[in-house]
């Protein structure tokens, strides 16, 4: 059962892809760099390219030896997997793998892990990356936890071991995304830092990016864009996160986003921050 919840949504108004022929599916497409955004959103003529990254990375890595870290298409065939409640599961590989879905769409799969109170900014900070990656051509994705439990998540509570569940799962879902190169955004409470830490170990060194939403309470309790602060005060809501329930703060994020001199950079700041951080490690390009 879920209680309090509310969609966000996020409008790409800016540009639009437009696939311009058959030849995608079935030569692969080669890179979006010319994709061109300016004031104009000129839509990219030229990115379907057909090219051999699928049929040349294939035989270049296929006998690599890949552990589950590496790549979830990757793994030991051999190995029997006890992991879980499941006996006796093959990992299935195969041979179009992440490096090939990267060199396709030009970037690097990852996890940009958005975590803080409720009103802090996750979900605008979420939209707003995507609009900035979006607009530079990048294909993102964004798991939203008041979103993702109107679905997949539906069945859990804010109890603590439903909250850990709910991690649990988006960050599963999370690394899938990654894996298919694109850029994932996790967007939601998260406020607690094994559950959290947990998700980062499912990823490649590097690949989870933890941004800290770092905003007093009591400016996230002044925004109170739900009235949900306003129900906790008044009992209406038990163990809401910094009232009644615990919010863990990372100790060592990638970003820490913060009020200076008491006034919040706007998002769009917020998301060149961001931006710029994947541009300085490489993952926006293959
Ligand atoms: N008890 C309680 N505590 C905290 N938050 C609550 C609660 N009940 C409902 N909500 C609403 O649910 C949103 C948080 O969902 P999450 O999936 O991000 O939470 S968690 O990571 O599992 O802790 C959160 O959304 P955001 O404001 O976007 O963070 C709230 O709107
Ligand atoms: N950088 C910002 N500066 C000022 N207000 C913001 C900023 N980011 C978000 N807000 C406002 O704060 C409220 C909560 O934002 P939201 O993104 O829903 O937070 P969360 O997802 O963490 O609950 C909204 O009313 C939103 O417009």
């Amino acid at each position: 059962m879920i209680a309090n919840t509310c969609n966000h949504y996020c409008f790409l108004n800016c540009c639009s892809v437009h696939s311009s022929g058959s030849s995608a599916t079935k030569l692969g497409f080669s890179s979006f760099n010319s994709f061109n955004c300016g004031l104009n959103c000129s839509a990219r003529s030229d990115f379907l390219k057909p090219v051999k990254a699928v049929e040349s990375s294939r035989t270049s890595h296929i006998e690599a030896n890949i552990t589950h870290a590496d790549d979830v298409s990757g793994g030991n065939l051999d190995k029997r997997c006890g992991n879980g409640m499941a006996e006796n599961v093959v990992w299935h590989k195969c041979s179009v793998q992440k490096i090939d879905r990267q060199e396709l769409l030009q970037q690097k799969g990852c996890v940009i892990w958005i975590t803080g109170l409720s009103g802090s900014g996750k979900s605008t900070l979420a939209c707003a990356l995507a609009r900035g990656l979006h607009m530079r051509g990048k294909l993102t994705y964004i798991l939203d936890g008041d979103n993702v439990r109107h679905g997949l998540n539906k069945d859990l509570t804010f109890k603590a071991d439903d909250r850990v569940e709910n991690i649990r799962r988006i960050g599963e879902v999370a690394k899938l995304f990654a894996d298919a190169g694109v850029i994932s955004i996790a967007s939601l409470i998260s406020p607690y830092r094994k559950d959290r830490d947990a998700c980062r170990a499912l990823l490649q060194e590097g690949d989870f990016i933890e941004v800290f939403m770092d905003i007093p309470l009591q400016v996230c309790e002044a925004r109170d864009s739900k009235g949900l602060y306003k129900l906790a005060r008044a009992g209406k809501i038990k163990g809401f996160t910094g009232i009644d329930d615990p919010y863990e703060p990372p100790l060592k994020s990638e970003i820490v986003l913060q009020q200076k001199e008491e006034i919040c950079p706007s998002p769009s700041d917020m998301a060149d921050v961001v931006i710029s951080y994947l541009e300085r490690k490489g993952y926006l390009q293959a």
